[in-house]
């Protein structure tokens, strides 16, 4: 999970948020990222789901929060994602479908986990478009395949 100083300049922050936030279908981003884009702060699971809320109200209907070491109810080896979607029914009120998973912490630093994460799962919603819960699923699966993959190459272990 990416933590501050941000690979994005601070001052481009508006411009998520303003311009590029609300043209989105959906967006995916780490806890850190969700938090800086809706100025508050997650410390439990009810304020996880205040600020998709706060996203949704800026404009996507799917949200993906790709991992957030808080929320885990298994302890600080998981990681959690959370995906969700928002539609609309025919009389106007909407519905949250909300697929909470959870994944073991591989022990190492990754770069690009995010970006490869965003280009599976956008892959796999387009091979199961009616289905969130099963693109999400295959997405953190290859997801944690390549990562083990890439530290056992890397260490041997
Ligand atoms: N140390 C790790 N152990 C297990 N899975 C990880 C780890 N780091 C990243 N991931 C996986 O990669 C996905 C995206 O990583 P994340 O850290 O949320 O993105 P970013 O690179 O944007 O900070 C997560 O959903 C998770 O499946
Ligand atoms: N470093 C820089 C400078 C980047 O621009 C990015 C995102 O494109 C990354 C690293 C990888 O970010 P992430 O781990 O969130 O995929």
């Amino acid at each position: 999970m990416e933590k501050a100083p941000c690979t994005s300049p601070e001052d481009l922050l508006p411009v998520y948020r303003e311009k590029v936030v609300p043209v989105a279908d959906t967006i995916t981003l780490n806890q850190f990222e969700a938090e800086l884009l809706t100025r508050r702060k997650i410390h439990s699971q009810e304020e996880v789901l205040e600020v998709m809320d706060k996203l949704y109200s800026m404009g996507p209907d799917m949200v993906v929060i790709t991992s957030s070491d808080l929320l885990s109810l298994r302890g600080t080896d998981y990681l959690m994602a959370l995906g969700s979607q928002r539609t609309r029914t025919p009389d106007g009120s909407t519905v949250t479908q909300r697929i909470p998973r959870e994944m073991h912490k591989v022990d190492a630093t990754f770069i690009g986990t995010g970006d490869s994460f965003a280009a599976m799962l956008l892959a796999w919603m387009h091979k199961h478009p009616n289905n969130l819960k099963v693109a999400c699923e295959k997405t953190l699966s290859a997801t944690h395949h390549v990562l083990q993959r890439t530290r056992l190459h890397n260490t041997g272990c």
